[in-house]
């Protein structure tokens, strides 16, 4: 079923809010020469080095690397929510020029609205769309359902817990049918066993609409066990130093040993890269 919404730039367009579980699909993300330097009165920081990345549409990539290398930087710079300081980012080849309902972000606390219970949250953005009430209320209840909170519609946010949460979140996110879900270290608060099962429901999320998935980890094994690639940064300034395609049959388990070891390959990298990122700043080495 498809339905019109209206854009910010006032022009309509049709959306697909089908409850089928293939609706969409993802775009593709070009990142050509981004860099991004932090600029205060107080001291200038290089966030990110020049940058390119091609994101294929309904690939899962996810963004690998310690504190501080720009992860986070250029999740926001390709959400439209910070500029980027050159380069360029391109959506299905469109340039993009600020946020869009193509590309939602969701973050480590799920930002839902406090004086709204579930059902109103995953309504927001719908209603915001000038979505007609019966039809949001369908739609909110599939995408509650998709991430097992049927029976919660009306609880608040603060009657969750952190899984039940960020479940809200990526139903609210799911909801606008966005065709790519940028996620900064969604579940980097919760428990284990928690996170586990919300990694099979994302993944399960993401094989039957195939939406592009950017995914921002400090967990080597998170990141081995979600991604199509791995895409690693390394700090000091921010980089990405490598990319690794993770051929590994699906669904992971973390405790698989093939997965152990793709895990420990990818660490080893990482170690190197920091000890040289380390001699840099020691011996100002690198260039
Ligand atoms: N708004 C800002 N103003 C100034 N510096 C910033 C700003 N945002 C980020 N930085 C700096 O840019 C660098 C990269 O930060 P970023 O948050 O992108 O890293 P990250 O890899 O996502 O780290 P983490 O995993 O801890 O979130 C850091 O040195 C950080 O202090």
């Amino acid at each position: 079923m498809s339905i019109l919404r209206t854009t910010s730039s006032q022009s309509r367009e049709k959306i697909n809010t089908s409850t089928s579980s293939n609706d969409g699909g993802g775009i593709s993300i070009r990142v050509e020469g981004v860099s991004k330097t932090f600029i205060s009165r107080e001291k200038t920081v290089e966030a990110l080095r020049p940058v390119d990345l091609e994101v294929e549409a309904g690939e899962f990539v996810c963004f690998l690397g310690p504190s501080g290398c720009g992860k986070s930087t250029l999740l926001s710079i390709i959400a439209g929510l910070e500029t980027a300081s050159s380069g360029a980012i391109y959506a299905d080849d469109k340039k993009v020029d600020g946020p869009g309902t193509d590309r939602i972000l969701l973050f480590q606390e799920a930002a839902l609205f406090p004086w709204l219970d579930v059902q109103g949250n995953v309504e927001f953005g719908l209603r915001q769309m000038g979505i007609p009430a019966k039809q949001r209320a369908e739609t909110a209840r599939h995408f509650i359902d998709t991430v097992h909170l049927t029976g919660f519609e009306r609880s608040y946010p603060h009657q969750l817990s952190g899984g039940m949460r960020q479940r809200a979140a990526i139903a609210r996110a799911l909801a606008i049918n966005p065709a790519a879900l940028l996620m900064d270290e969604p579940f980097g608060a919760l428990d284990a066993f928690t996170r586990d099962r919300l990694h099979a429901e994302l993944e399960s999320i993401w094989s039957s609409t195939r939406k592009t998935i950017l995914f921002v980890t400090h967990n080597v094994r998170e990141a081995v066990a979600l991604g199509d690639r791995v895409v690693v940064f390394a700090p000091r300034p921010g980089r990405i130093v490598r990319n690794f395609k993770i051929d590994l049959p699906r669904p992971r388990s973390l405790e698989d040993h093939n997965l152990v070891d793709v895990a420990s390959d990818i660490l080893d990298v990482l170690r190197s890269e920091m000890e040289a990122s380390e001699e840099e700043v020691v011996h100002g080495t690198r260039h």
